[in-house]
């Protein structure tokens, strides 16, 4: 047990899908795995534990913003050993050949301020994928007709952002989508030897302004959940 996970040693899986929504981890677990059961529900932040084609696999909420995924992340590595951690999460979209739906596979992640900056501290230090993941996510999406994109994105401390004129930078420079996780998820999983990656369907739209409803941001995303796990075992 820790401060924020009730389960016991064992039982959380070396490979961990984050959602950023205790929901979405909820969802995920009852449509993809094998009696997955309920490790986790301190705060409300639940997360399951169940078994993809044979192999154990947790599904664990992550909470929005990278202050909330470094408190879980921290623990699923240092007290239960979790070894891959791939986020399941939603984007906005900032280029205009990115559309609603489309899943984007995060090469590197951008940021202004992480929780580990205070390590840090003046290295622009470049929070980046595992290779291996990575090229297996996107041999699974290519396989599933995903329309998939591969880059940079951006991982915002704030999901009301007051500077366009950064937007603006991001877009011009190629940055596909914004999320708040993905930057401390890759820099944690450098520092504890570990494996992350992450997935991302768009779910709104900087440029044009659409956006999905609540309800398909919890349980519409299925190709990103099975491209994950396919890429957690290839
Ligand atoms: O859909 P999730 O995984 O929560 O991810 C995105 O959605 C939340 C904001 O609505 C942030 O957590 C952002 O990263
Ligand atoms: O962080 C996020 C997630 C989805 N859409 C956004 O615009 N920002």
């Amino acid at each position: 047990m820790t401060p924020h996970i009730r389960a016991a040693k064992g039982e959380i899986a070396e490979t961990v899908l984050m959602p950023g929504d205790p929901l979405r981890a909820k969802w995920a677990a009852e449509t993809f795995l094998e009696s997955p059961r309920l490790v986790n529900d301190v705060r409300g932040m639940l997360g399951f534990t169940g078994m993809w084609n044979g192999n154990e696999v947790t599904i664990h909420g992550s909470g929005m913003g990278m202050p909330s995924l470094s408190i879980y992340a921290n623990e699923l590595i240092s007290q239960y050993g979790a070894k891959t951690l791939i986020r399941i999460g939603s984007c906005g979209a900032m280029q205009k050949d990115v559309a609603i739906r489309d899943v984007i596979l995060a090469m590197t992640a951008s940021t202004i301020s992480t929780p580990s900056r205070g390590i840090l501290r003046e290295l622009n230090y470049a929070p980046c994928a595992d290779w291996t993941l990575l090229k297996a996510a996107e041999a699974a999406a290519l396989a599933k007709a995903s329309n998939v994109h591969v880059g940079g994105i951006y991982s915002s401390d704030v999901f009301y952002d007051e500077r366009p004129d950064l937007t603006e930078q991001m877009t011009r420079h190629g940055v596909l989508a914004v999320e708040m996780e993905a930057a401390e998820l890759y820099t944690l999983a450098a520092r504890h030897d570990c494996r992350a990656l992450a997935v991302l369907t768009v779910s709104d739209h900087l440029l044009t302004h659409e956006a999905l409803p609540s309800e398909d941001r919890q349980s519409s995303f299925g190709d990103m959940v099975e491209i994950a796990l396919e890429a957690a075992f290839a």
